[in-house]
């Protein structure tokens, strides 16, 4: 691929950025990003990473194969009026990694066979953990998703789903890491309460969630009889999991999950009107 262009220049921007020229997938000067108004920014993730910045919007679509729509669902309008003023040549994929907003929203602004493809990704694509969902829109045939999930495979690993799915998608690995740092924060801190260094307990901490997750990956068992091999009866276990149960922990992780895919759903329609 010749050339990526974003525009916004955010976190997840950066998350994108910084996982592609990690992969050796092209070179940073093939990255090229604009944002509404912040020069500095910009200017920063230019040092920072050698990437191509511009306000030119005949400069960062010239020649690019993919553009990544990287700002956030309230300013999608206003991007896409950029868009459509600029004339994109027909084959150039738009590619939204927008929470909620549906790619017949996107479309409506676009002329009819320009391919759009809706991503979900998170921001483990800094360290090239990424996991990404990918959609199509009515112009995205297997070509088109085949290059955007193979973009997306150098930053992590990438699922083509139904559209229908994002906003479960969103709400399970988009915001995902969000509710696993939080759970890390209550850890953190209760390692502290309970005596421990804070720098040995961090350590701890991080080993016991990457030996979780390879558990997973590389085990039959499922969390819950990986769980119960942990729990001996009247054991330590036992007492903390007890806890868990009667405070409804396992009940709120649900609730949380609800109500990230409602808030999805809503955000789509905020648009769909
Ligand atoms: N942060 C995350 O973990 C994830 C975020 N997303 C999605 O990524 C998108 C961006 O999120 P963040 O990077 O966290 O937001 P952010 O607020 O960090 O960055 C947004 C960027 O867009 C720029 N911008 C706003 N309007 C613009 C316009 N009209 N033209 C050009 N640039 C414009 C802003 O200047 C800023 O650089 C959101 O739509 C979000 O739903 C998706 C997956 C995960
Ligand atoms: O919080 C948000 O809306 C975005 C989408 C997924 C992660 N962050």
């Amino acid at each position: 691929m010749k050339k990526i262009a974003f525009i916004g220049a955010g976190a997840m921007a950066e998350a994108l950025v910084k996982g592609l020229i990690a992969a050796e997938q092209l070179p940073a000067e093939a990255i090229w990003l604009t944002n509404h108004a912040n020069e500095a920014r910009l200017q920063e993730l230019h040092s920072e990473y050698g990437v191509s910045i511009t306000r030119s919007r005949t400069e960062l679509l010239r020649d690019a194969a993919v553009i990544i729509l990287s700002m956030k669902p309230k300013d999608a309008e206003a991007a896409m009026l950029y868009l459509k003023e600029a004339k994109l040549k027909p084959g150039q994929i738009v590619v939204s990694v927008l929470a909620g907003i549906h790619t017949s929203f996107l479309e409506k602004y676009l002329p009819e066979g320009q391919p759009v493809v809706r991503v979900m990704p998170n921001t483990s694509a800094t360290i090239l953990e990424a996991a990404t969902a990918v959609a199509a829109g009515v112009a995205a045939g297997s070509y088109e998703m085949r290059l955007v999930s193979s973009l997306f495979e150098t930053v992590g690993t990438a699922v083509q789903v139904e559209e229908e799915a994002m906003d479960a998608v969103t709400a399970i690995s988009g915001s995902g890491p969000a509710y696993l740092y939080y759970m890390m924060e209550a850890l953190e801190e209760a390692s502290i309460q309970v005596g421990l260094d804070a720098f040995i307990g961090k350590q701890l901490l991080i080993q016991t969630f990457k030996g979780v997750a390879k558990m997973l990956e590389q085990s039959d068992l499922t969390p819950a009889q990986l769980r119960a091999n942990i729990t001996s009866a009247g054991g330590t276990t036992a007492a903390g999991i007890g806890v868990l149960e009667e405070q409804g922990v396992k009940a709120a992780v649900q609730a949380c999950v609800h109500a990230a895919a409602t808030r999805s759903k809503e955000m789509g329609q905020a648009f769909t009107k």
